[in-house]
């Protein structure tokens, strides 16, 4: 089970991400090779092999030194990852020192492949935990989708209670998007869609996360002190759009987007917040597109600029 993930990841950190496990796989394949040449045809163990810390000086060690800001959910499968590459360094030691001394048994064989298929083993439900990840993301504009919307909501209640700060839902839908669809195609809508999430991506804070809700509609959850500070937060962001005309085949296509923005409360659901932002978003469709309304805890229009 998926349970959020680092602030506003997409899919193509998470295919980054595949693609750097593979190559630290591969390193670690050619260090197993040089084991079992040395196994086989003897020679000198370099430090690669013997060396107190090779795990440390091991290729894969980089790529597990390079991960950060994870989930909880990432730090237990990555410290365990990290516990059986150790592993498997020890053991491989002790087979090198037995190869030397002609002592080895097959116990001391047993225990370091028990060890390499334990390594392998953690590395593969990293994998499922990256594949699973990978499908609650969109794969035309790359954002985490509404279900990852509601894993992580959890995540980031808890630190804003944590932290003392309020959690704000903005819900914004691309104005007229079908008379894009209609203007230039469905295939230049996709096109649009895509341009338009990685520039609302780009104009999202660190700590704030941004979704494809469904069709053309986006959510960001953000935090904020007070109304005020959230009212602009959601201001900007929908001007950081419309600042940034999509160019394509030599043309600018201005794309807008309306906004419902509301506080989540202390004690309800996603859903009813999301019931309230949409409402908003509305009420700004009927009250000429191109803003953001906010709306208070009752679903009153607070701010309607
Ligand atoms: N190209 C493309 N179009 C999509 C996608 N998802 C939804 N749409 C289109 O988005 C359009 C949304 O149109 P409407 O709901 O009528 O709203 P609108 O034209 O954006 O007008 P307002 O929301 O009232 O400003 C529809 O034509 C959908 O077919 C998608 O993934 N790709």
């Amino acid at each position: 089970m998926v349970n959020g993930c680092k602030p506003n990841t997409n899919i193509n950190e998470i295919d980054r991400a595949l693609g750097e496990l593979n190559l630290a796989i591969k390193n670690h394949y050619e260090w197993a090779g040089k084991l079992l040449r040395l196994e086989l045809l003897g020679g000198e163990p370099d430090d690669d092999l013997i060396h107190i810390e090779s795990h440390k000086r091991c290729h894969f060690s980089y790529w597990l030194a390079a991960q950060a800001e994870m989930d909880d959910l990432q730090v237990e499968l990555i410290s365990e990852i990290n516990r059986w590459h150790e592993i498997v360094h020890h053991q491989a030691r002790l087979l090198i020192n037995a190869i030397i001394a002609s002592t080895v048994t097959s116990e001391l064989l047993d225990d370091y492949l028990k060890a390499q298929q334990e390594f392998i083993q953690a590395i593969d439900s990293y994998k499922v935990y990256l594949f699973s990840l990978r499908n609650l993301h969109d794969t035309l504009t790359g954002l985490p989708l509404r279900q990852m919307l509601y894993s992580d909501f959890a995540l980031r209640r808890q630190r804003c209670r944590r932290e003392d700060k309020q959690l704000w839902l903005l819900m914004m839908d691309i104005d007229r998007f079908k008379r894009i669809n209609d203007t230039w195609g469905h295939n230049a809508g996709d096109e649009v869609l895509r341009s338009v999430a990685l520039t609302l991506k780009a104009g999202t804070r660190r700590k704030e996360g941004i979704y494809r809700f469904g069709g053309e509609e986006f959510v960001m959850l953000l935090e904020a002190d007070n109304e005020r500070e959230a009212a602009r937060a959601g201001a900007r962001i929908c001007r950081y759009l419309e600042q940034r005309p999509i160019k394509r085949n030599g043309e600018e296509i201005q794309v807008t987007v309306t906004g419902g923005l509301t506080p989540i409360l202390e004690d309800e659901s996603l859903h009813e917040a999301i019931g309230r932002a949409d409402k908003a978003m509305y009420f700004g469709k009927t009250a000429g597109r191109n803003r953001c309304i906010v709306t208070g805890p009752k679903g009153e229009f607070i701010n309607v600029s």
